[in-house]
C-alpha cells in the first residue's frame, strides 16, 4: 500500500482573473475551491494513474469536513486524525502571474501527533509512504525524520519538503527526497541558478543521508542523483497553464512506476512526464497525457 502523509493540508481556492489591480477590488473570472496539500495531491495524481493509495494527515473545521467530503466522493481512500481548528485556506491567484497567499494551519497538539505515529503502525514491508509538504509551525521540525525513524526501514519513504524538517528527515535515509531548485539552495543558502551548482548541491543530498534524490528545475528539466549517479532529463514543450501540483505529479508519476517494479531511471522519465503533463493542463494530468509526452523526456548520464 501506499501512504500519503499531509501534516498541513489545505482548501486551495483557485481565483482566475484577467489582471489584479493592487488596492481595488477584483472581480473574479473564474474560481474553484478543490482539497489540496501536498500529499493529497500526490494521491489524486496517484488514482489517475491507476494506482491506490490511503490519505493520512490532520483536518479540522468546515474546511476539514469539505476535504474529507470531497475525497471521500471522489473514492480516494482517507484516514485523517480531526483537530479542532480550521484547516487553512491556500489561495491560488492566476492573473498576469501566479500569486500564492497559504493561510495559517490549525494547532497540532502532541495527542494528535501520537495518534498519527499509531496509525503508521500498520505500515508492513514493502508499503511506500510519503511525507509530502510543509511542517506546520506548531509541530516540531524534527517530525519527517521522527516519523520515518518509527517505521523503522519497513517502508521506502519518499519526502517531498523544505527547510529544517527536509534537513533533519536526510539523517533518517529516506528512498528519495524531491526538492525544486529553489528549495534545494535554501537548504545550503546559495541560489541553484544552473544545471552544474544543482548538480554539486543535489549531490549533497546524497552525502547527507538521502538514497536517491530529484532535483526539479520547472523548465529546466530535472536531476536525478542515485547514490554516486546523476541523470538529467530534458522536460517536454508546451504552454504551462498550472503549475500548482507540478512537483507533486513528478512524486506520483515516479512513484506509480516504482510500485509497477520499473527500474529507477524510467520511473523518473514517467516522474518528469507527470509533471510536466499536470503543467500543460489546466488541472491535474491524465495517464493519456503522460504518455503522449513520454518520447519528449530524455534522460541522460551526467558525468
Ligand atoms: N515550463 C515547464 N515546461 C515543462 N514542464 C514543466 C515546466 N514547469 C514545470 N514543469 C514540470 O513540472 C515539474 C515540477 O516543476 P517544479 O520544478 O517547478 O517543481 P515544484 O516547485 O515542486 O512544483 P510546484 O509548482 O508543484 O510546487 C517539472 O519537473 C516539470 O516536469
Ligand atoms: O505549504 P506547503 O505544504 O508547502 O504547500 C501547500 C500547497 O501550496 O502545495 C500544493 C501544491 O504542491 C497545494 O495544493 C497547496 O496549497
Amino acid at each position: 500500500m501506499i501512504y500519503t502523509c499531509t501534516l498541513n493540508p489545505s482548501v486551495d481556492y483557485i481565483v482566475k482573473l484577467d489582471e489584479l489591480k493592487q488596492g481595488e477590488v477584483n472581480l473574479a473570472a473564474q474560481d474553484s475551491k478543490i482539497p489540496g496539500g501536498k500529499g493529497v495531491n500526490v494521491s489524486k495524481v496517484l488514482k489517475r494513474l491507476g494506482i491506490e493509495s490511503r490519505i493520512l494527515g490532520f483536518v479540522g473545521g468546515f474546511t476539514g469536513s469539505f476535504i474529507e467530503n470531497v475525497l471521500q466522493e471522489e473514492q480516494l481512500g482517507t484516514d485523517f486524525i480531526k483537530v479542532d481548528g480550521d484547516t487553512r485556506i491556500n489561495i491560488k491567484l492566476k492573473s498576469q502571474e501566479e500569486t500564492e497567499i497559504n493561510g495559517l494551519s490549525p494547532d497540532i497538539n502532541e495527542n494528535h501527533l501520537n495518534l498519527l505515529f499509531d496509525k503508521l503502525s500498520v505500515i508492513e514491508e514493502g508499503d511506500l509512504l510519503v511525507l509530502s509538504g510543509s511542517v506546520p509551525g506548531c509541530i516540531r521540525n524534527s517530525i519527517y525524520k521522527e516519523l520515518i525513524e518509527s517505521i523503522s526501514s519497513k517502508a521506502r519513504v519518499i519526502v517531498d519538503s523544505k527547510g529544517e524538517p527536509l534537513k533533519k528527515a536526510l539523517q533518517a535515509n529516506p528512498f528519495l527526497v524531491k526538492p525544486n531548485h529553489h528549495e534545494l539552495g535554501d537548504l545550503f543558502d546559495v541560489r541553484v541558478d544552473s544545471i552544474e551548482k544543482a548538480k554539486v548541491y543535489g549531490q549533497k543530498l546524497i552525502e547527507m543521508g538521502a538514497q536517491n534524490a530529484i532535483v526539479s528545475m520547472a523548465g529546466e528539466g530535472a536531476i536525478l542523483f542515485t547514490g554516486e549517479k546523476a541523470f538529467r532529463s530534458t522536460v517536454p514543450k508546451g504552454e504551462v497553464k498550472n503549475s500548482v501540483g507540478a512537483g507533486d505529479s513528478v512524486v506520483a508519476g515516479f512513484l506509480s512506476a516504482i510500485v509497477k517494479g520499473e527500474e529507477i531511471v524510467d520511473a523518473f522519465r514517467f516522474g518528469v512526464a507527470s509533471g510536466s503533463a499536470t503543467a500543460f493542463s489546466e488541472g491535474f494530468c491524465t495517464i493519456e497525457q503522460v504518455n503522449r509526452l513520454i518520447p519528449q523526456v530524455l534522460v541522460k548520464e551526467l558525468t
